[in-house]
């Protein structure tokens, strides 16, 4: 298992600050020391993140590990109680004013009223745009309601819209304007998988304009598709983060093991040394310190019936579970 300090990414301490407006900057975002605490709870805890210009960040972790209050204090919603934010080069929250306006976000509860339609809850926002001429707001909507596939409902009264066409229009004020920096907070949230191909589609589109995107999500799949950087929080803590590939070359071949004792064959791997999990297609063997050949014979040894294995790249499915749970052995699916 990795360590944090083991996997926390390279990168200098510092970012020289640029002035001039628009200047490339290499990181789009970076906190050092990040730490907000409620109450008696701490939400996030002394995180140092790296988002490369240019990247597609995939933030994840479990329920109530921090993503959302790191990216409140990323986008100055929430202040932290300690640590620093830099965005697109400047410190926040003192040059605010100058870095928001090309950073465009989704979070939740982005406060559109119930009682407006999705077109009239567009306007208001692109009126506060100060990037946006009054003279091309209208336009703006427009092509922004289309891109996320709310033309025909841009009419109708938000409070009547199911949670994707709200998420949809989430969305859309996000990219009113090209932005530098766009943050998706669980942006898949309560769409079809139609919904979440077009979101797929939609980062694409961003990263292919040289946007940075910064995007949350519990759901692994979506980040491994969209994703070329990581960054997994836990308990409010960065157990890991950097290029998503080379994160994976990390974890290591794995074997797939199906057979339907998938109990006694973790346990008897671990007996052994070998670091074995239980998963829905069978059990998941780490090849690290040990071999194919070795794992079945141990596996034959201890009278467990194998009906197949084959090689696997590690995903990042393994890589997470390694990381948050820190145990070599672990249930997740049901049936043998
Ligand atoms: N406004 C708040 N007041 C008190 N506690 C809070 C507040 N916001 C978040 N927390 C707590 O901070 C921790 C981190 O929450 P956060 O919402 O950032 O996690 P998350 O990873 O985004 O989870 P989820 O996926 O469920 O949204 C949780 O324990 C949560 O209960």
């Amino acid at each position: 298992m990795r360590t944090r300090d083991a996997v926390v990414a390279e990168g200098s301490a510092t970012t020289p600050s640029q002035d001039a407006p628009g200047a490339p900057v290499e990181y789009a975002a970076r906190t050092r020391g990040l730490r907000k605490v409620y109450g008696g709870t701490v939400a996030v805890d002394g995180v140092d993140l790296d988002v490369p210009a240019g990247s597609v960040l995939g933030m994840l972790g479990p329920n109530g590990s921090g993503k959302t209050t790191t990216i409140r204090m990323l986008l100055g919603l929430t202040t932290p109680t300690s640590g620093s934010v830099e965005l697109l080069g400047r410190p926040l929250p003192e040059r605010a004013g100058d870095v928001l306006p090309a950073v465009g976000a989704m979070v939740e509860g982005p406060g559109f009223y119930p009682f407006l339609s999705g077109r009239d809850n567009l306007l208001r926002f692109a009126a506060m745009e100060p990037l946006l001429p009054s003279g091309s707001v209208r336009v703006a909507v427009a092509d922004a309601l289309e891109r996320v596939g709310l033309a025909d409902a841009a009419r109708r009264r938000y409070r009547g819209y199911s949670l994707g066409m709200k998420q949809r229009l989430g969305l859309a004020a996000a990219l009113l304007v090209p932005r530098r920096l766009v943050v998706l907070d669980e942006p898949t949230n309560g769409l079809d998988p139609a919904g979440t191909r077009e979101i797929r589609r939609m980062i694409g589109e961003l990263r292919g304009s040289g946007t940075t995107v910064i995007v949350s999500s519990h759901l692994l799949a979506e980040i491994e598709a969209v994703c070329t950087h990581v960054a997994v929080l836990s308990r409010g803590s960065l157990l890991a983060q950097g290029d998503l590939a080379t994160l994976l070359e990390a974890g290591g071949p794995a074997l797939l093991v199906t057979t339907p004792d998938r109990d006694a064959a973790v346990t008897a791997l671990l007996a052994e040394g070998v670091s074995a999990r239980r998963s829905s297609e069978g059990v998941r063997v780490e090849l690290t310190g040990t071999s194919a050949p070795r794992v079945v014979a141990a596996l034959v040894r201890s009278d467990v019936e194998v009906h197949e294995v084959r090689r696997e790249r590690a995903g990042l499915e393994d890589f997470f579970t390694q990381l948050t749970e820190g145990v070599s052995a672990t249930t997740e699916g049901e049936g043998p």
